[in-house]
């Protein structure tokens, strides 16, 4: 492909995200390759890092344009820009848009001029709005700088990095040092994990999947931050624990693996498709003592579980706010209504949930957000609804010592090089509402 012809492609598939504001960029970048078999692996990556480096920079290049009087900031408009803003000369940015074939239509009067005014620019600017600076939504800056305070600019640095591939190992089938060593054979280098005692960690992107410790179920890929999740329950053989938010899987397997695949998981989840993509994840560890259930509305099975399970798991619907380093075009996506629907939702689960902890059984709320209002604001909220929970330490040994009886924790990035995840410990009186 000619630069013309990259640029051009660059703008329809921003063109198509814009078209599609609730679609992860990956999945929609994902169809646009699919579509367009003839765009080869070169030209791809050249698309996708001009697309790339706009969505992280979308917040700054709209103000520069607006201040350069451009009405509403464009794919062509934005694209141009960060070409501009990367150090190439305006008058080569504009020879891009060269009208011919496979080229992005020339330049308008208009737009010629919202370019011109960039030259000599550089992309951050002193009077830059802070939430702007920081690539955020407005509303969404006063409840970071509430979790964060001071250290929020290094927390979001962080939350920009790459993510690191993390492994848990599934030590039913091997230990941790004979996983990383077949690793290795395989051509793969993964140190320890710090705080997981089942993690591995690979650095960027390796071909993990066809590994043949992978198809055997001996790995599974998991944040270190998500297996810490699963640890704090304390699931041990025998109990019966439910997973009441159980997607595709990826804590039930840890789950499964504390329980050494004794004793009972229900594993429930709204999403049929979500609990369909967990059967081959778990036939493939060889997890066989896992229930799945589809939760309906008027459905009986809850009513018929009443204050039966030891263990209850909710790994809550969120915000991902904590996934951002996978995901870094979410943090522009999310709207403010998206949260307070978020934290109705979270409300109501933890309140079903509930009512299936036996008296004296622990329950584990956990999010990937970082945001106070669904993690300590939205415990603090249960516990006055529900008089007979309280907050308890973990009994889990598989925390490691810095969380050890540790009865809520906050991850994130910079504090621990996880993604940002949330968990706290509660329990039930014995008696009913008497603690
Ligand atoms: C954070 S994800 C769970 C991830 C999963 N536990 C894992 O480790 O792979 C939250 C899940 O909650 C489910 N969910 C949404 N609303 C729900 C509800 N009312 N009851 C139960 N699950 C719900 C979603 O379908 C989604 O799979």
């Amino acid at each position: 492909m000619t630069p013309s012809a990259r640029l051009a492609a660059s703008i329809d598939l921003l063109t198509a995200m814009e078209a599609a504001p609730r679609k992860p960029a990956d999945a929609v970048a994902n169809s646009f390759f699919r579509e367009r078999r003839y765009i080869g692996g070169g030209d791809r990556r050249a698309v996708s890092g001009l697309v790339w480096d706009v969505m992280r920079e979308w917040r700054r290049l709209s103000w520069h344009l607006e201040q350069s009087g451009a009405e509403t900031p464009t794919p062509r408009t934005l694209a141009a820009a960060c070409l501009a803003f990367k150090g190439t000369p305006i008058r080569d940015v504009a020879s891009l848009f060269s009208d011919g074939r496979f080229a992005a239509g020339a330049l308008t009067f208009k737009e010629k001029n919202v370019l011109s005014a960039l030259a000599e620019k550089s992309l951050d600017d002193a009077r830059m709005p802070r939430a702007v600076k920081l690539e955020l939504p407005d509303w969404l800056l006063p409840k970071l700088e509430e979790t964060f305070g001071d250290t929020l600019e290094e927390e979001l640095a962080a939350l920009s990095e790459p993510a690191t591939l993390d492994l848990r190992v599934n030590i039913l089938r091997n230990s941790r040092q004979e996983a990383q060593k077949a690793l290795a054979r395989e051509g793969l280098h993964a140190t320890l994990t710090p705080l997981s005692p089942w993690g591995l960690r690979l650095n960027g992107r390796q071909p993990v999947t066809s590994t043949t410790l992978f198809k055997d179920g001996r790995v599974e890929i998991q944040d270190e931050g998500s297996q810490l999740v699963a640890a704090i329950l304390g699931a041990a053989p025998q109990m019966r624990i439910l997973d009441y938010c159980a997607g595709a899987g990826g804590k039930t397997l840890a789950l499964a693996m504390m329980m050494e695949n004794k004793g009972h998981i229900a594993a429930c989840d709204v999403a049929e498709k979500r609990l369909d993509g967990a059967v081959r994840r778990l036939r493939r560890a060889g997890v066989h003592n896992v229930e799945q259930h589809l939760l309906q509305a008027g459905d009986k099975w809850a009513k018929r579980r009443s204050a039966s399970f030891d263990r209850v798991l909710v790994d809550a619907p969120c915000s991902g706010t904590g996934t951002w380093r996978r995901n870094p075009d979410a943090r522009l996506r999310m709207t403010e209504q998206d949260l307070e629907e978020l934290l109705t939702k979270q409300a109501e689960i933890l309140d079903k949930a509930s009512t299936l902890v036996k008296p004296g059984g622990r329950l584990v709320y956990a999010t990937c957000s970082v945001l106070r209002a669904e993690n300590a604001d939205q415990v603090e909220a249960f516990l006055r609804r529900k008089p007979d929970f309280k907050l308890v330490a973990s009994d889990s040994s598989a925390l490691p010592e810095k969380l050890k009886e540790t009865s809520m924790f906050s991850l994130s990035p910079r504090q621990n090089g996880t993604d940002g995840f949330f968990a706290a410990v509660l329990t039930r009186a014995e008696e009913k509402n008497c603690f």
